[in-house]
This record gives structure tokens, sequence and C-alpha cells, in this order.
């Protein structure tokens, strides 16, 4: 069974409370979507494991660390998933960057795929799936399935906010995937929607609504 950290971090909390808020604005709502991305990913990535190696300073020889074994790759379900990959990057500059495109249809809830591309390497990397919301759970079970069929093996999924349900789906779908969450809240409502959530992360990010 997978793991499932809900992070408890204040300033990721009190980041989130802000954008829960139905007054904040797109430039405020991605702003603040982006730092909790970027805090988040350094609490998700605490286990990469590490390597001594010997370098120079001015002064002398030392071992230093360095990050081991396999490089990173950020994959975000678009659209709202773009709003977190730019925190990710600050963190780890290194990594590749995928896009899976994705919209969950409104009536029946299903996801509808539109757009894959994934570095040409991806299936030799440890890969982070980033998208700001965990619903019905179909959106991230049907991309990680997606990378999976490419040969992707070191998955882990990061979401601002989840719904119970979504964290039900993906564990039974997915349970070698470790899931970061920001929030985990209290049900959906007849529309899917996570309550009391945030609304449509998508909208609110792109200002499409
Ligand atoms: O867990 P699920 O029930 O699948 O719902 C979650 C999905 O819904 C939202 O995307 P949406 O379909 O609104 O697309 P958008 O990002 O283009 O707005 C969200 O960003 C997730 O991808
Ligand atoms: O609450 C929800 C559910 C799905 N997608 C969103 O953007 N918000
Ligand atoms: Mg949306």
């Amino acid at each position: 069974m997978s793991k499932v950290v809900v992070m408890d971090h204040p300033l990721i909390q009190h980041k989130i409370g802000i954008i829960r808020r139905e007054e904040t604005g797109s430039k405020d709502f991605r702003t603040l979507v982006s730092e909790i991305a970027m805090l988040m990913c350094y609490e998700a990535t605490r286990d990469l494991k590490l390597t001594d190696v010997e370098i120079n300073t001015p002064i002398c020889k030392t071992t230093v660390k360095e990050l081991k074994g396999k490089k990173l790759a950020v994959v975000p379900i678009l659209r709202a998933g773009l709003g977190m990959v730019d925190g990710m990057l600050n963190m780890i500059p290194a990594a590749k960057v995928g896009h899976i495109g994705l919209y969950r249809d409104p009536e029946t809830l299903e996801p509808v795929e539109y757009y894959c591309k994934l570095p040409a390497d991806c299936a030799n990397r440890e890969v982070f799936v980033v998208d700001p919301m965990l619903a019905t759970g179909g959106s991230s079970v049907a991309a990680i399935q997606m990378l999976k069929d490419k040969g992707v093996k070191n998955i882990r999924l990061m979401c601002i906010i989840a719904a119970p349900e979504g964290v039900k789906k993906m564990q039974e779908a997915h349970p070698d995937v470790d899931i970061y969450i920001g929030a985990l809240d209290d049900h959906l409502n007849e529309h899917g929607y996570i309550v009391p959530g945030l609304g449509d992360a998508g909208d609110r990010i792109f200002g499409t609504k």
C-alpha cells in the first residue's frame, strides 16, 4: 500500500488557507500555488538518496554530498498542474518537464486525454506528477497509467488538496505510488467538487471563469 503524506508545515497550511478564499484573485492564486508547490517539493524530496563526492574548496580538499541515483522529472496534469511547475523547478532546476493533457468530463467526471509529451528518457527518471486537485482520482489514476504504459517505474503524486475518495481510488489503482497532499478535505459534492476545496483550480489559475 502506498504512503500518504499530509503536509502539516505551517507555511503550507497558511498559504492553502489563502487560496481557499473566494476573494483571492488569479494573480495571488497563481503566486501562492507556485509557492506551495515549492514548499511541498522540499518536503516530498526528503528521502532522495545522497552520495559522497570529493571536491576542492578554495582552502582544501573535502567531501560533500550530491544527489545520487535516478534523475528527476516533473509531469503536470494540464491545465491546473502547470501552476505547480515553476515552484518545483525552483527546488529541482535540473528536472525535465513532461506534460499530460487531461480534462474531466463535466457530466461523467471521467478523464479525457488530449495531450502527452514526455522527456525521451522518462522511463529512467523518478517522476513527480503534479496537480493541485485530487477529487474522484480519475485524472491522476489515468495520468499515472499513461506514464506506466511508457515504462516509468518510479512515480510520486503531489496534490495541494485531496478528497478521501480520490486518495482511495489512487491507492487501489496504483499502490506503488506515494501521495503527497497539502490538505485532506472532507468529501466530494454532487458535481464532483472537493468540499470545502477551493473551486476549480484551472479556472482560478488562468482566470477563465
Ligand atoms: O480527480 P478528478 O475527479 O479527476 O478531478 C481532478 C481534476 O480536475 C481538474 O482538472 P480539470 O478537468 O478541471 O481541467 P483543467 O485543469 O483544464 O481545468 C484538476 O486540476 C484535476 O486534473
Ligand atoms: O474541486 C475540484 C474538483 C476537481 N477539479 C477542481 O479544479 N476542483
Ligand atoms: Mg478545471
